[in-house]
């Protein structure tokens, strides 16, 4: 457990935990998307618009799950996709959150929403959000797993938000967890999370890059042409990277390649990465 924090003892099962939430009081609208958990819909809790997520039964292991939850309801941030609670006391688990009115990033990439897009400076401001995200769970020894375009969301003022944080540690599904998995998301993976399932800030900071990647590509696959074992092989032994989109200015492909140091101590902070990102964005507004 993290920051040396001891499980709760047992009998906090039994009292009324302020992360639960009373199903009853959830009515489901419509289904927004599927990520590789479960399904995710529009819903409404106390007036409020949240969005839901019913798990796949057995996709999650649940005490494990349950006591990620508690601290997640901790974590708190305006680039962070805020948890609201939890329906753990029947199935499917339900992961309750804040409403993102655009979705999914990737997918927002990729519907070309014209007049956003093409500004560098709309870019790099989605990338100094994540950033601002990821400097925060950093900052609480957080580490995400998953970091994707496909697991960021936009809202209100196409503010861009870290979704799914923390979750990756509790899917069961050998498919997902295991690097041999073909759910595995390979080409987000670190070279020592490819041969060591090392993960860290530092592993973050590399999927962080490609993230970057895939907003300059507009939703592109990374690597499109290449097989997962491919990748390993270029990652690991090769020292290859991805190459500059087009849409990339240069003085944040730069940035990108330290991102990317074979090293995981060789690559910067999050703290470090948003105040060179802060600073090319100057250049651009
Ligand atoms: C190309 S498409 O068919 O329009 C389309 C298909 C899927 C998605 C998508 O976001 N999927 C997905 C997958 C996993 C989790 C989530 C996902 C997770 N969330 C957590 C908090 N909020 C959300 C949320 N909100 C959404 C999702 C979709 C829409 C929506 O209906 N859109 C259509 C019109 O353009 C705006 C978005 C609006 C809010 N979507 C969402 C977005 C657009």
């Amino acid at each position: 457990p993290r920051h040396g924090q001891k499980t709760a003892p047992t009998t906090a099962g039994f009292g009324h935990d302020h992360w639960e939430i009373d199903p009853s009081e959830l009515v489901k609208g419509k289904e927004l998307g599927t990520g590789c958990f479960g399904t995710v819909y529009e819903a409404w809790w106390k007036d409020n618009i949240v969005a839901i997520k019913l798990m796949k039964p057995g996709s999650m292991s649940e005490d494990s799950f349950i006591e990620e939850a508690k601290t997640m309801t901790q974590l708190s941030h305006p680039n962070l996709v805020q948890l609201y609670g939890v329906v753990t006391k029947q199935q499917p688990l339900i992961i309750i959150t804040e409403f993102m009115k655009h979705g999914s990033l990737w997918q927002f990439l990729k519907s070309k929403v014209p007049g956003i897009l093409n500004e560098t400076e709309r870019l790099i401001m989605f990338c100094v959000d994540v950033c601002k995200g990821m400097k925060y769970l950093e900052s609480r020894k957080c580490i995400h797993r998953d970091l994707a375009a496909r697991n960021c969301l936009v809202g209100q003022n196409y503010v861009v938000k870290v979704g799914d944080f923390g979750l990756a540690r509790h899917v069961i599904d050998d498919e997902y967890s295991s690097s041999y998995g073909a759910k595995f998301p390979i080409k987000w993976a670190a070279p020592e999370v490819l041969k060591y399932t090392k993960f860290s800030s530092k592993s973050d900071v590399w999927a962080f890059g490609v993230l970057i990647w895939e907003i300059f590509s507009g939703g592109e696959l990374p690597f499109a042409n290449m097989s997962n074992a491919e990748v390993v092989e270029i990652i690991c032994n090769k020292d290859e990277r991805l190459k500059k989109p087009k849409a990339c200015p240069h003085s944040v492909f730069t940035q990108m390649m330290n991102y990317w140091a074979q090293k995981a101590e060789d690559r910067p902070s999050f703290k470090n990465i948003l105040s060179c990102l802060l600073e090319i964005l100057e250049t651009f507004k």
